[in-house]
């Protein structure tokens, strides 16, 4: 096994914090330049923030500039991974779906493509952020989103089997231990946090994931003014099994790098087996709870 091979190069993934803006065009600028930069530098696996395309000013302009997975974005980046021959995680494309027509609302879709540009997994966010801080925060996500209906599979890639999650969806625990019952070994949360919540929960959540599973945890993010009214609070991060920062990007666009050590992440497994101490006779009824009623 390669992984455990002592002195075993391993795998290298890249993380890229950008700030999308409604300008899709310069925002693509923005991620092919560091896509690029991250197969240079010889990361297998390049992984970008929710909302890479663009952020809406507002829910007219977000819907209007949505496409289709056949569109000319997703295009443009299968055609990326074929020039740099690297894996992307594409975490958050405004997605028309099939129900586009009837629904008028887009999917927040996580697209894994390969190098040759083909679509391995998607996700379709399942959590969806609606949060009113009085003052502070004011997110709609549900006016203009239909919910995804499902967490798929984890993905196996040349870094460990990625599992996809969307940003919000780092808030639900249950989320993160699916997905590890299912075989991950990476958790992936591309984000667009904003500064008010990211800097009170954004580290520890993450943190919590990585330490609760004994995965990786990879969190690409928006970082910046996206607009008038937007601002996301980047810190895009690496965390390994045993809880630790092992790559941070610094303020502005930019990239952070991270070997996966898998030989790593199975003795911290081995060494405190969580997973088999689990009590699935116990929780029942905490796991079953419906949501409660509306106040
Ligand atoms: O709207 C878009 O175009 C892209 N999507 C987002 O920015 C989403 C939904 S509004 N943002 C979040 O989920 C922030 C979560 C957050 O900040 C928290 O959980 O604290």
């Amino acid at each position: 096994m390669a992984a455990t091979t002592p002195g075993a190069l391993k795998p290298l993934i890249a993380v890229c914090q950008v700030t999308s803006t409604p300008d899709k065009e310069q925002n693509f600028a923005s991620c092919s330049r560091l896509i690029r930069e991250a197969a240079q530098r010889g990361a297998c696996i390049v992984f970008l923030p929710e909302a890479f395309d663009f952020i809406g000013s507002n829910t007219e302009e977000t819907l209007s500039m949505s496409e289709t997975l056949e569109g000319e974005q997703i295009h443009r980046y299968a055609s990326l991974a074929r020039e740099c021959g690297i894996w992307q995680s594409l975490g958050g494309f405004h997605e028309r779906g099939s129900n586009w027509e009837s629904t008028r609302r887009i999917y927040n879709c996580h697209l894994l493509l390969n190098p040759q540009g083909h679509l391995m997994g998607t996700y379709r966010k399942t959590h969806l952020c609606d949060v009113e801080l009085e003052g502070r925060v004011s997110l709609k996500e549900r006016n203009f989103t239909n919910p995804g209906l499902e967490i798929v599979p984890p993905i196996s890639t040349p870094a460990g089997k990625v599992g996809l999650a969307i940003c919000y969806d780092l808030r639900f625990p249950e989320m993160s231990l699916a997905l590890t019952q299912e075989g991950a070994e990476i958790l992936t949360y591309p984000s667009a946090f904003t500064v008010t919540t990211g800097s009170a929960h954004w580290e520890v959540l993450l943190r919590a994931r990585a330490i609760e599973t004994q995965c990786y945890v990879v969190a690409a993010a928006q970082t910046g003014k996206n607009h008038e009214r937007r601002s996301s609070y980047g810190h895009s991060m690496v965390v390994d099994p045993w809880g630790c920062v092992i790559a941070q990007c610094q303020e502005g666009l930019g990239l952070c790098y991270a070997e996966i050590d898998l030989a790593y992440l199975h003795r911290v497994r081995q060494e405190m087996p969580v997973a088999a101490h689990r009590r699935a006779d116990l929780y029942g009824r905490v796991a079953a709870l419906r949501n409660p009623p509306a106040p």
